[in-house]
């Protein structure tokens, strides 16, 4: 069988670890095959991944759900890497999506899109070290979705009635288990009024959303707290937004842990203006920047049965 998943923006501002969108920039493609057998046995391939089973997220997320359905197989897992890895587009996520939807198709478990995540999430922990469910949970179910409880995991896709664009802007750098790092850099304290603030973001982003509101999501694409603690990973981030919201986007964030800048644009942006003068900022800095013009995407899909 195979199986595909889109690439996602986690976090969205304010909502880290709540909100992630699915978006069509990139896929990763899953090849799984069974074969009876009296052992759990699975086997990884894939380039530019881990290759032990702990390590891999979709390798790891798959392990985690057939041991909890005691399924015995002896299973061969290719991993076709479309999303590029470690710059904030779900990579890890994507991959572990799909091996969940593939299993739960495979072994008809009946589980939910949203049932699926506790499963997929697991593999996170291969990747960064924490179960953050978002990544996974855009990936699985698609669009626009909230994670409203995290033990258990309930997640609901987000209504949206915006027409909109994501321009990514992808650094191509390397740092070394970047989303264990940055959420690290995560404070473990923060002022009552930065809280309030924060929650005054989340809610007006949503709102835009739902409502079709662009004022509302420029509003609401904003963080006081996670962003500015883990700038030193994407100090290119606050000029870019700078020209973003200068040449009329509706919004812009960093996507996930980063690097990758995602902006928010409609037909009343000037998107060329945006992408060039971003491009600029990114060799300012010393990065090497590409750039990606995507729309909010489906979630996992199966590609060919057999
Ligand atoms: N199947 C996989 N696909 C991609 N990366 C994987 C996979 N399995 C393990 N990894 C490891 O996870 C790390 C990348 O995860 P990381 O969380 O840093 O970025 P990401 O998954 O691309 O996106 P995000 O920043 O949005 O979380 C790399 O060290 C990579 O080797
Ligand atoms: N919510 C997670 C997403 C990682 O892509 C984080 O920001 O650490």
């Amino acid at each position: 069988m195979i199986v595909k998943a889109f690439s996602s923006s986690a976090n969205l501002g304010a909502g880290y670890d709540i909100l992630a969108l699915a978006h069509d920039a990139f896929e990763d493609t899953i090849e799984i095959y069974v074969q009876n057998s009296s052992e759990l046995d699975i086997k990884v391939e894939g380039n530019g991944v881990p290759l032990s089973i702990e390590k891999n997220s979709a390798s790891f997320a798959l392990l985690e759900l057939l041991r909890s359905y005691d399924i015995k197989a002896k299973i061969r897992l290719k991993i076709i890497k479309g999303i590029p890895a470690g710059l904030g587009l779900g990579s890890s996520g994507a991959s572990a999506a799909a091996a969940v939807y593939a299993a739960n198709e495979i072994f008809k478990l009946g589980l939910s899109r949203q049932e699926l995540v506790n499963f997929a999430m697991k593999g996170e922990i291969a990747s960064s070290g924490s179960p953050h469910p978002d990544n996974v949970a855009a990936s699985l179910v698609g669009g626009l979705v909230s994670v409203l409880n995290s033990n258990p995991v309930k997640v609901e896709q987000v209504p949206l009635n915006l027409e909109f664009q994501i321009i990514l802007i992808i650094p191509f750098v390397r740092i070394e288990a970047k989303t264990k790092k940055a959420r690290e850099m995560v404070p473990k304290q923060i002022d009552t009024s930065k809280y309030v603030t924060n929650a005054r973001y989340l809610s007006s982003l949503l709102l835009g959303f739902i409502k079709g509101d662009r004022e509302l999501v420029r509003l609401g694409l904003n963080d006081e707290i996670i962003e500015k603690a883990r700038e030193p990973l994407f100090p290119h981030y606050p000029k870019i937004k700078e020209i973003s919201l200068l040449y009329d986007a509706i919004g812009a964030c960093v996507s996930g842990a980063g690097p990758t800048i995602a902006i928010f644009v409609d037909s009343k942006s000037d998107k060329n203006k945006i992408l060039g003068e971003s491009l600029n900022v990114c060799k300012a800095y010393g990065y090497e920047c590409t750039y990606k013009i995507a729309k909010v995407s489906g979630g996992a899909w199966v590609e060919r049965r057999d």
